[in-house]
């Protein structure tokens, strides 16, 4: 990463050395924050992703010690391991540096400070900490994305090149693998990051509020068009529109997109005047790309047209070590929203969580996880903290114990209806059964 790129905070009590920095460091980063009581660290890392953090070593001036910048750096790398932290003190004391870098400081500095000397410490910072970004985790303003597994690595290495092109991407990948995330991620690296990132769930939509929605409505046009709307088109013009969900749109909804994306243009509701839009397109499916490209669910030319680049987000039962670092993460992350004290996490926690397939990838992992935070008795964390969703199970159980005709005719009924989103004309069809008969089923089961 570039210095221009970084979001630096300064944390000190004294509000000449605050002045100082934020005035030479203003335009040489992306953002310099200034704080001058610690205690708010918390709340400053909820809002922003600090790249480095320059911290006093001494916010009491009685004591001198130095024990209260190692306090708050070990508060920083608990709250965000991958933030620098370089710490600064009028007091310089080689024992103090050791043992702060001991304690995960990045540097040490000492006051008076030489310009220079801090804006190459900080390039240096922001150099190092591009390369293990770019192969660990990748930042958006909601957070990281984590991920130390190969395939992520991956993702991450393409994330890089592909954000700040223009390029249309396609992104796939079961439910709750991070697309949204990544989504948001490919906005806030490319240079339309100061635009507007618009999100509409088009799977959701019928085909009349599809057409409002997308294209926006002049007032009059229909009965409720009490006033002009705006379409999500118009909304994010300059900035990113993604569509989630968009293999399920209709083949009618499939044609009026894919003229508007030729086109460049909308024309909204009960207007005659088209609109030039300048959109950069992310569309995201949980379908397969060869599901998706059947001709009867889905246009060949529009496929062409929003896959300028495709991302496939592997399931979390195949990223091996991404498990661990991301439970970690949530713990954590639970950990501190909920109050509590930090978690020891036992040997059987792990073991249970890189044995389970997570059918809702890390979704269903974050959920399992802020349970276990919440209902946890004492400080650590076991196996019999981690209670699976039962509504995800299903898909899980490959073994054939216990099974029946029954359970696996139950299980293939749930698995088509949470295909088609709840449809039982289309769930029947799919089922090659009448609704009827599948209605006597679902009654018989209970569900
Ligand atoms: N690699 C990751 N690192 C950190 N958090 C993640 C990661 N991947 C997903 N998450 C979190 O998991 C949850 C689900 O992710 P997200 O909504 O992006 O998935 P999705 O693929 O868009 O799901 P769906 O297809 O159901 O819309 C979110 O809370 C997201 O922040």
């Amino acid at each position: 990463m570039q210095l221009n790129k970084s979001k630096i905070l300064v944390l000190d009590d004294d509000n000449d050395v605050l002045i100082a920095l934020r005035l030479l460091l203003k335009s040489k980063v992306k953002e310099v924050v200034t704080e001058k009581n610690p205690n708010n660290i918390m709340s400053l890392f909820e809002k922003h992703n600090f790249d480095i953090v320059i911290l006093d070593m001494n916010f009491n001036s009685l004591v001198n010690t130095g024990n209260e910048g190692i306090f708050w750096l070990t508060k920083i790398k608990q709250i965000s391991p991958d933030t620098c932290v370089i710490l600064i003190t009028a007091y310089g004391d080689i024992d103090l540096a050791v043992r702060s870098l001991k304690e995960g400081a990045s540097d040490f500095l000492m006051k008076p400070w030489e310009n220079e000397r801090i804006i190459q410490t900080l390039k240096e910072l922001s150099d190092k900490q591009g390369k293990k970004y770019s192969s660990k985790s990748f930042k958006t303003d909601q957070g990281k994305i984590i991920g130390e597994s190969g395939v992520m690595k991956n993702v991450f290495l393409k994330l890089e090149k592909i954000a700040p092109t223009d390029a249309n991407v396609l992104l796939l990948g079961e439910n709750g693998t991070g697309k949204d995330l990544i989504a948001k991620a490919i906005h806030e690296n490319s240079l339309r990051k100061d635009k507007p990132f618009v999100k509409v769930d088009v799977g959701a939509l019928t085909t009349s509020l599809f057409e409002s929605e997308l294209f926006g409505y002049k007032k009059g046009a229909f009965t409720d068009a009490r006033e002009d709307r705006k379409g999500r088109f118009e909304t994010a013009s300059g900035g990113t529109l993604f569509l989630d969900e968009i293999g399920n749109i209709s083949l009618q909804q499939q044609a009026r997109l894919l003229t508007v994306l030729q086109n460049r243009q909308i024309t909204p509701l009960g207007s005659n005047e088209p609109i030039n839009i300048d959109i950069r397109l992310i569309c995201a499916t949980n379908l397969e790309l060869e599901v998706l490209a059947d001709q009867a669910r889905f246009r060949k030319d529009l496929i062409y047209r929003i896959n300028t680049v495709e991302l496939t987000i592997p399931p979390l039962r195949e990223r091996g070590s991404d498990v661990k670092v991301l439970a970690r993460h949530f713990t954590k992350l639970y950990t501190d929203k909920y109050f509590k004290d930090d978690f020891h996490l036992d040997k059987s926690f792990f073991e249970k969580l890189t044995n389970y397939k997570f059918p809702g990838n890390v979704r269903e992992l974050q959920y399992t996880l802020e349970r276990a935070v919440i209902m946890a008795e004492n400080q650590i964390l076991s196996a019999e903290n981690l209670m699976f969703s039962p509504i995800e199970r299903y898909h899980n159980d490959n073994s054939t114990t216990g099974v029946t005709l029954e359970s696996v005719e139950k299980n293939t009924i749930l698995k088509v209806i949470e295909k088609n989103n709840g449809n039982i004309s289309q769930s029947a069809k799919d089922l090659g059964i009448t609704r009827a008969a599948l209605y006597r089923r679902l009654h018989k089961y209970g569900l």
